[in-house]
């Protein structure tokens, strides 16, 4: 069963069109990348997703259920985080959980207990006792993760909850996610400008640009669809120079990506071209198959738009 779907769903702000005709189909279990250059559309659709903003036309479906009419109670399935979440300054971290915990009417032992495991997943534990107003942007959105998760919701909304983070605090929120998708079977609908971190937990993504949906696939999909390559890698500059031109000389087309990096496009008979570099003393130190990053992807298909609009 689909967790979320929208259908034709479209946000116009008199003649500005900020979501048009957006269908999006988000799977039960999936961790769905949604991304899109600043003022794509992300956060308009994710607020038309939570009823914060009425839309123009068309519906926003969480479970079947459309949300312009959710009774109160339905929205305890639902756990967001757009924006900067709000904290009060001069209560400490637990403090400000505990009080969000009691806003849901989650009782003291339960509320105590969800809260030391989250901050301890979030690495939170040491700054339990820090006023919030003493703590980094990370540590910020950190708070509002848990806040978000607090209520054990079915389904979270997490608008670009990786802003601040250091590579520690963006491996433990991925860890935490795919968790959550792969063994509680909540749903996950992300934005991020941070495509290399959503590459590695996605299973399905959505390419919004200037509002329109341009592309929805599965992780499947998407390896299928992206360009294939060789990439070598030497010990030095002046290596990969020799080798460049060696595979030039030789009609083979090459691209350097690095000092010491170069990308071979056709992944045919990669091992005669090895043995060709190797005859002339040039020993790649590394070389294996890879797929183009989610973000040159990305770019290769709003660029494509761009160039045969339709
Ligand atoms: N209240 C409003 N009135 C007019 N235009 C608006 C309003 N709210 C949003 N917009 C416009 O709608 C477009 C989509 O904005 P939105 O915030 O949804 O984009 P986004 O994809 O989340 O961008 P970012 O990655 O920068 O956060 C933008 O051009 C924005 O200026």
């Amino acid at each position: 069963m689909a967790a979320i779907t929208t259908t034709n769903l479209t946000k116009r702000y008199s003649k500005f069109i900020a979501v048009n005709q957006v269908n999006l189909n988000v799977e039960t279990g999936a961790i769905y990348g949604f991304i899109g250059l600043n003022g794509a559309g992300k956060t308009t659709t994710m607020r038309l997703l939570l009823n914060m903003l009425k839309p123009t036309d068309g519906k926003a479906i969480l479970f079947g259920q459309d949300v312009r009419r959710a009774p109160a109670a339905f929205w305890n399935q639902v756990g967001y985080l757009i924006e900067t979440p709000h904290a009060y300054p001069h209560l400490t971290v637990a403090e400000n959980l505990d009080l969000y915990g009691q806003l849901r009417l989650i009782p003291k032992t339960i509320r105590q207990h969800r809260i030391t495991d989250l901050m301890d997943r979030l690495e939170l534990t040491p700054y339990r006792n820090v006023p919030v107003t003493n703590l980094s942007l990370g540590n910020n959105q950190k708070i509002g993760l848990i806040k978000a998760l607090i209520h054990r919701p079915r389904v979270l909304l997490l608008d670009e909850p990786t802003n601040g983070l250091d590579p520690q605090g963006l491996a433990v929120v991925r860890q935490l996610l795919t968790h959550l998708a792969q063994d509680e079977g909540v749903t996950v609908l992300i934005s991020s400008h941070i495509l290399g971190e959503m590459e590695k937990m996605f299973t399905a993504i959505g390419i919004l640009d200037h509002g329109t949906l341009l592309r929805q696939q599965t992780r499947a999909d998407y390896l299928t669809a992206a360009t294939q390559h060789v990439a070598l890698t030497f010990a030095d500059a002046t290596t990969t120079a020799q080798a460049r031109q060696l595979l030039t000389t030789k009609q083979i087309a090459v691209t350097t990506t690095a000092t010491t990096q170069l990308q071979l496009s056709d992944t045919r008979d990669t091992a005669a071209k090895l043995q060709l570099l190797l005859s002339h003393h040039l020993l790649p130190l590394d070389w294996h198959q890879e797929v183009e990053s989610m973000a040159q992807y990305f770019l290769n298909i709003i660029h494509q738009e761009v160039a045969n609009p339709c």
